[in-house]
């Protein structure tokens, strides 16, 4: 048995009202090499031969249907701990998604944002209240407030599988993609949590927030369209019925993405989309990491 510390990022930032003062984190488990993974999405099942016993990762997307949200739960099925993580999770669906978590005998560990919503609170703030322990993730870019904040190149670890940060701004300013690892060891094929930054055959909107056209065109051509074209494209929202994409297939059908910045640009300038209706209510609370939730929506 080797004895691994599963460091979340080696120079991530603990926010000052954070009482998790730590500017590491560590998981420090006894756990077993691994040779097996299984990603259990609707579609896919792989393996890895590379080491001697086996680590997999449990996977659901999870859907929220008055806001159109994904929210996606990731674990580590063999490690002991069975240690997960919450990608987006909307205050509505807290529950349904503690109690799945429950069910699956999985122990939360962090509960993350891709970036401050416009149209729905944050379940962070609940998640956090309902299970201690838990600590919520952002970028550090977002401006919100959060227990962790990441920047580019950072990983997140949970138990022996983990995520990479990329920077993706362009809907807001803080917006990030969350990567599986890029390493034998972990899944393959790799999946991209996009956040709103691209959605299938479509994008996030670029009209506030720090939203920026430009900025987003450079984000998904340079930090998303660059993995692996059979990476898996698991987005933020999706308003048309789809539930996963790869980047290969953004890469040939995204009606804006694959057009020249120019064209881009005007299409995203003449969107006409009227606000989300919730923004006056999300944005506040999710600058927070929902922790002001209850006392919003209840005043
Ligand atoms: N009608 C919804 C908001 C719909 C919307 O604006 N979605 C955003 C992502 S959530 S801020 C977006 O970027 N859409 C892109 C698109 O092309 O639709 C509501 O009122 O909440």
């Amino acid at each position: 048995m080797l004895r691994f510390h599963h460091i979340v990022r080696v120079s991530l930032f603990a926010s000052k009202a954070s009482t998790f003062p730590l500017t590491s984190v560590s998981l420090s488990t006894s756990i077993p090499k691994r040779t097996t993974f299984a990603l259990r999405s609707q579609m896919t099942s792989f393996s890895s031969s590379s080491s001697s016993s086996s680590s997999k990762l449990l996977f659901r997307q999870l859907f929220e249907k008055e806001s159109s949200t994904y929210t996606y739960l990731l674990a580590d099925a063999s490690h002991p701990d069975k240690p997960a993580l919450l990608i987006d999770p909307v205050d509505r669906t807290v529950d349904r998604d503690l109690s799945l978590i429950q069910e699956l005998g999985l122990k939360l560990v962090y509960a993350m944002n891709t970036h401050v919503h416009a149209d729905h609170v944050t379940g962070t703030g609940l998640i956090k209240s309902k299970v201690p322990g838990v600590k919520s993730i952002i970028s550090k870019a977002s401006g919100a407030t959060a227990d962790l904040f990441v920047e580019p190149g950072d990983k997140v670890h949970f138990g022996d599988l983990f995520l990479e940060v990329r920077a993706t701004p362009g809907h807001t300013l803080g917006c990030v993609t969350y990567v599986t690892g890029d390493a034998s060891d972990q899944p393959q094929p790799r999946m991209a949590f996009t956040g709103d930054a691209l959605l299938i055959r479509g994008c996030g909107r670029t009209d506030f927030q720090g939203g920026s056209s430009e900025q987003l065109y450079k984000s998904v051509h340079s930090q998303i369209f660059t993995l692996p074209k059979d990476t898996f494209i698991y987005p933020a929202h999706d308003y048309k019925g789809f539930s996963v994409s790869t980047v290969g297939e953004e890469m040939q059908y995204n009606p804006r993405l694959t057009k020249d910045e120019e064209t881009f640009k005007n299409i995203m300038a003449n969107l006409n989309l009227s606000y989300p209706k919730m923004i006056d209510v999300a944005v506040p609370a999710n600058l927070v990491c929902g922790v002001q939730s209850k006392v919003i929506m209840n005043s």
